[in-house]
């Protein structure tokens, strides 16, 4: 467990330095148009979009033939290595979940991984969100629900500023001390929750979220939800 602890804040501190370093060195990882890897804001796809007040980096983790290195950070110096064994700790968590959730569904152990796929996506974006003038007015992350098959995120443990959409309210996210928040996947059974993060006056805010997905060519059967919502029916 301590030794958990000390890799979730090995993970902060080389996000914290990253985004330490002056723009000019951030800059060598910045986004190219078109692409979402990379060292940069929102995409832009409007004239009059509202930006979010963050600065982030973007990075396909898995399959590692899908890695972009030139995208990866080469300062602070355990950047890659710390990216690299978070990514291989993730995906052993995230087959021990897609069981958990076939499970709780009524489907086989191994069905969603069969149906996912070995190699599953994974995609990691690293979130600062810097102290803003104006926090009543901008937003850190506008309202949005994860397009992933379900997100891993390392919040921030010290600054509030996750809230999720319930019931027409928004409810603040707990602080939580080295722990993983785990939203899942959108369908009839789970469903994905809306979020947002707002901002403070004071302090800087860091998160890392991992962003799984089935992996590329691979389709989940809408039948999967079907059969998963029959059995459940029958077992209640
Ligand atoms: O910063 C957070 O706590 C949430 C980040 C988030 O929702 C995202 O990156 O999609
Ligand atoms: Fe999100």
């Amino acid at each position: 467990m301590e030794l958990q602890k000390r890799f979730l804040e090995k993970i902060y501190e080389v996000t914290k330095q990253f985004f330490a370093l002056s723009t000019e060195e951030k800059q060598k990882y910045a986004r190219e148009t078109g692409s979402f890897q990379g060292y940069g804001n929102d995409m832009i796809l409007l004239d009059d979009q509202v930006l979010d007040w963050t600065d982030r980096l973007y990075l396909t983790t898995y399959p590692e033939d899908q890695r972009k290195l030139k995208f990866w950070p080469k300062v602070p110096i355990e950047f890659r290595e710390t990216l690299h064994e978070y990514t291989m700790k993730q995906h052993l968590l995230v087959e021990k979940f897609y069981k958990a959730i076939a499970r709780s569904l009524g489907l086989k152990d191994n069905r969603l991984r069969e149906m996912c796929g070995e190699n599953a996506a994974m995609e990691t974006r690293f979130n600062m969100y810097p102290p803003c003038p104006r926090p009543g007015k901008v937003l850190g992350i506008k309202p949005h629900a994860d397009g992933s098959a379900f997100t891993l995120l390392l919040p921030e443990k010290n600054v509030e500023g996750l809230q999720f959409f319930r019931d027409g309210k928004w409810y603040k996210a707990p602080l939580l001390r080295d722990k993983i928040l785990i939203n899942i996947m959108s369908n009839g059974i789970y469903k994905s929750p809306v979020h947002r993060v707002v901002t403070n006056k004071e302090k800087e805010r860091i998160s890392v979220a991992t962003f799984c997905n089935e992996g590329p060519d691979t389709e989940i059967e809408p039948e999967l939800m079907s059969e998963a919502k029959t059995k459940i029916v029958q077992k209640d």
